[in-house]
């Protein structure tokens, strides 16, 4: 390629370069003058990383002597597939660290003495940290990740721009170091599933705009005239959270110099407004990204067309205009006033048909291909999870009506639909999606075991069935408990019964989600050993089409 012109540095890397370099001098002076801690360990990271994104845009502009990427080799798109690459690992291994923190925090209820009595390491800093570890780290990478390779695949075009596809998958990397670390040193703004400050909300405002416009970039490139379903559920799943965090997040610092800020919000406005974007971060995000997730790899591993494409786009539809109503249900019996707390509950059992909708549509796809769950695990990880979705939006529209849930709130019980949900849908998506996506990166003909994949299916199948069942028992219990009044009127329960009534069901939740990690692990290293002793395959063999578009 010696013989193509070396051009000068792009708008693009000078760009990037310059906003980096404003970052990283903006984070030394706040380092330099904070009187927090915290704040001075974020910033230095902060500049740090910065530095080293300067650095490597450089280092890649002199490397590939300033010769532009071509977007077709041979009349075939040349895919970006670096950044996929690395979603890929960093899904893996936040997976597993989350997972991990999930069992040791499942532990620490058992048995309490495992907090250590030390302020990192106890439940109320952990927890948030498990969270944020699995639906944003691991959860996000997926999405990530998933998405770059679909909206590429459907679009027939590379991703635009050089240096925003690693901004992007880098970008929201570094938001989770911060995020992360921030837990375990005490920065909260104390909001469920929105816990980080507003220097990291800032940042992560900033990643997901490049995110959007990196995404809506590659559709605006495609060569495919039609938009295949998935890229809906994604862009969905895209615009909602920025919605969802912006408004959730309007926080005032209190300085420039310190971690703390204040919600805009009070008062039972900033309790509907929390559970607004509570609610509708379950439903963009582990839902419609995850169901983007569901249509296009469950055809393409299953090698049937989506079972109805009219289906999926009444699915799309119905779910987006009807899941932005449902977080009062998280608010029931509050200061909230009743008619928003019944709209809640209306628009959740409404949400049962679109969401059994999908899941029909996700099974039937294998109409004609069952014979395959008998010989392919990965496309039985997939199957099980649809199923699995299928349950607990079943659960949710039931535990949304006023009278189940004043038995079912607070307890365990919403923990165990949570990991019904969050253990069998999300997780066994991401690993089905996972299993596919990593051979198709590295150019392998396939897995190095499938041996392997059903080990880690069947593992941390028992391992959600122990952890759901025992808290619907503990669960069920312990709101039975509560609620429990002798002939006299008197409570028949202390509260400190009910929690040692809870005690063998956290040892068997904890039984089960060790079972998950050690899944998780086995199957990390069938990933590995796929990418570094797989069977090469022959270049651009397979690179599957465009899937079926309209019918
Ligand atoms: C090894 C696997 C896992 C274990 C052992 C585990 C364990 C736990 C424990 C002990 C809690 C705290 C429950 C409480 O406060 O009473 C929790 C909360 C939570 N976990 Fe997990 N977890 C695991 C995997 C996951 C995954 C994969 C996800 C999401 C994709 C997830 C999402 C959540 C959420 C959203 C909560 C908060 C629930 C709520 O506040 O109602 N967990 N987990
Ligand atoms: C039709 C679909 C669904 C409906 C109507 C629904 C409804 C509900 C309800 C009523 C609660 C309990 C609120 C409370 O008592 O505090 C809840 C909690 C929760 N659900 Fe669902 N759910 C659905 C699907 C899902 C799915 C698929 C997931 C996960 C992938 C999920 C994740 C969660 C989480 C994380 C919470 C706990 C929130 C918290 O308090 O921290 N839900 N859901
Ligand atoms: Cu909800």
């Amino acid at each position: 390629m010696a013989h193509s012109k070396a051009r000068l540095i792009s708008l693009e890397e000078g760009l990037f370069a310059a906003f980096l370099v404003l970052l990283a001098f903006a984070c030394l002076i706040v380092a330099g003058k904070t009187y927090d801690q915290v704040m001075a360990f974020h910033a230095s990271v902060g500049a740090l990383f910065a530095a080293v994104g300067v650095f490597v845009i450089f280092k890649s502009y002199f490397n590939d002597g300033g010769i532009a990427i071509p977007q077709e080799i041979d009349g075939k798109p040349n895919y970006n597939l670096g950044p996929i690459k690395f979603g890929a690992i960093a899904a893996m291994f936040w997976g597993i660290a989350g997972f991990t923190v999930g069992l040791i925090i499942a532990l620490q209820l058992a048995y309490p003495v495992l907090n250590f009595d030390l302020p990192w390491t106890n439940f109320g800093r952990l927890r948030p940290l498990h969270t944020s570890a699995v639906i944003f780290a691991f959860g996000g990478n997926v999405l990530i990740a998933t998405s770059m390779y679909v909206v590429q695949r459907t679009s027939r075009a590379r991703m635009p721009g050089k240096v925003l596809p690693w901004f992007v998958i880098l970008g929201y990397n570094a938001f989770i170091v911060i995020a992360g670390t921030g837990y375990l040193l005490g920065a909260t703004q104390s909001k469920e599933y929105a816990e980080p400050e507003w220097y990291a909300d800032l940042w992560l405002t900033i990643v997901w705009v490049a995110y959007l416009f990196l995404f809506l970039g590659t559709l605006w490139k495609r060569k495919e005239p039609h938009i295949y379903v998935a890229n809906w559920f994604y862009l969905a799943f895209i615009v909602t959270i920025a919605m969802l965090h912006l408004v959730n997040n309007a926080t005032v610092p209190v300085s420039v110099f310190g971690t703390k800020s204040y919600i805009v919000w009070s008062g039972v406005q900033d309790a509907m407004v929390q559970w607004w974007y509570g609610h509708n971060a379950v439903g963009f995000f582990l839902t419609a990204g995850f169901l983007a997730i569901m249509y296009y790899f469950v055809p393409k591993r299953a090698e049937r067309p989506v079972y109805s494409y009219r289906l999926s786009i009444v699915h799309f539809w119905a779910l987006i205009f009807i899941y932005i109503w449902a977080g009062p249900h998280h608010l029931h019996y509050t200061a909230l006033p009743q008619w928003a707390s019944t709209l809640g509950a209306t628009f959740s059992i409404i949400l049962w048909m679109p969401s059994w909708g999908g899941m029909i549509n996700g099974l039937m796809t294998l109409s004609g291909a069952w014979d395959k769950l008998r010989t392919d695990p990965v496309l039985r990880m997939m199957v099980v999870s649809v199923a699995f979705y299928g349950m607990s939006t079943f659960e949710g529209p039931l535990m949304s009506l006023r009278a189940v849930n004043s038995l079912s709130h607070y307890t365990d019980w919403t923990i165990g639909h949570v990991h019904s949900g969050a253990l069998g849908w999300v997780g066994y998506i991401s690993f089905g999606a996972l299993y596919c996506l990593v051979p198709w990166l590295w150019q392998k003909k396939g897995l190095y075991s499938l041996k392997l994949v059903n080990w880690h299916f069947w593992l941390s199948t028992i391992g959600i069935v122990l952890y759901i069942t025992a808290m619907w028992v503990s669960g069920i219990m312990q709101g039975l408990m509560w609620r429990a009044y002798d002939s006299l009127g008197f409570l028949e329960y202390s509260f400190i019964e009910t929690v040692d009534a809870m005690y063998p069901f956290y040892v068997i939740r904890a039984l089960g989600g060790a079972l998950f990690v050690l899944g998780a692990l086995i199957m990390a290293y069938n990933l590995w050993m796929t990418v570094r002793h797989g069977e090469a395959e022959q270049a651009e063999a397979k690179a599957g089409g465009a899937l079926a578009p309209a019918e």
